[in-house]
């Protein structure tokens, strides 16, 4: 009996590091989501959350390794076009336009017919997750999606956690950088 192929990752990174302003923030991260899949990042402040979203959404390039979506390397200019129409972004830049009402802001979904500059900040977060479901592009990278919500559950979650940020003038990759000298 023949045995079936694992199915690819719909993303993967392999080995990827990312620079920012000549720091090393990400190094050597190895990961891979599946459809229907989450990884959630959690990590102290400074420690390349963002980053690593930016990098995903194709804002920066990694300074080594590849970010594979079906298998094709995203940096490839032919690939980033048909990649990049597959994300929906959310950050803490809402993006709501206020003097639209809720539902021309999600442009689906039948919800309230208030103006949305009307929203608290929790809500707002809801209209943006709304917005999600409304827009059929399947891979989301999300910055910070549970501030401002109250409890909420977040299922079938890989959690990857970084390693918390050092001041400026010695990172955690200095450090081990050091530790390879010694
Ligand atoms: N535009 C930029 N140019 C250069 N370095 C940056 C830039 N933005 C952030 N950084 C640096 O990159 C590092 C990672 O920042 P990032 O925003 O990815 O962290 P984060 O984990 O998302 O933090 P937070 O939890 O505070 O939102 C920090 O040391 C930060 O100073």
């Amino acid at each position: 009996m023949a045995l079936r192929k694992p199915p690819l990752p719909r993303i993967l990174l392999d080995n990827v590091s990312c620079m920012r302003n000549a720091q090393q923030i990400l190094r050597h991260v190895n990961v891979s989501v599946h459809d229907g899949g989450a990884l959630v990042l959690t990590g102290s402040n400074g420690s390349g959350k963002t980053t690593f979203l930016r990098m995903l959404a194709g804002f920066s390039k990694p300074s080594a390794g590849q970010i594979l979506w079906n298998g094709h390397d995203i940096t490839q200019s032919g690939i980033f076009h048909q990649y990049k129409l597959q994300l929906n972004w959310l950050s803490l830049k809402d993006a709501v336009k206020e003097k639209f009402t809720v539902l021309d802001n999600v442009q689906w979904f039948e919800v309230l017919e208030d103006k949305a500059r009307m929203l608290s900040m929790g809500q707002r977060k809801r209209l943006q997750l709304a917005r999600l479901l409304a827009i059929d592009r399947p891979i989301w990278l999300l910055d910070e999606p549970s501030v401002a919500l109250d409890e909420e559950g977040i299922e079938d979650a890989l959690n990857l956690r970084l390693p918390p940020r050092f001041p400026r003038r010695m990172t955690l990759v200095d450090m081990l950088d050091r530790a390879d000298i010694a």
